[in-house]
């Protein structure tokens, strides 16, 4: 098995970790938490090829594994737009998933973050 080696915290993993903790507020249901399973969601893992969910977001912030802002919010795009491919535009998820994205975008505008858009290493 790969150890996991703690990594020390950079500037960016620390911006990174307060911007999912705004963004983690707005998913109260927490449907976003963790990776969706087969057994809640019938034939998920073949119709989503790249599953993503705020916890692996947080284990990748961990590991140092986005090197700029960019990369994170991609993986945040994508958590949202696999619930609008898996789920039926009438359900729950889906709605959460848009409006999820439409907060999220709202957070993370570049007027907003322009402290942390220069803090590539
Ligand atoms: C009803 O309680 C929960 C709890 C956790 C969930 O995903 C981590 C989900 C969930 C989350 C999703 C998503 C995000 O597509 N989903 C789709 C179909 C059925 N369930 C879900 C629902």
């Amino acid at each position: 098995c790969v150890i996991k080696k703690l990594q020390e915290r950079t500037p960016l993993s620390k911006g990174l970790d307060h911007l999912l903790g705004l963004l983690e507020k707005k998913d109260p249901q927490n449907f976003f938490a963790w990776p969706v399973t087969d057994n809640i969601a019938p034939g998920y893992s073949s119709i989503i090829t790249n599953p993503m969910d705020f916890s692996t977001m947080r284990q990748k912030i961990e590991e140092n594994q986005y090197t700029h802002l960019d990369e994170f919010v991609a993986d945040f795009k994508l958590m949202c737009t696999n619930a609008m491919k898996y789920n039926h535009v009438d359900t729950v998820y889906y709605k959460a998933s848009k409006k999820l994205l439409q907060a999220g975008m709202k957070i993370m505008m570049p007027e907003k973050l322009g402290w942390m858009l220069n803090l590539v290493p």
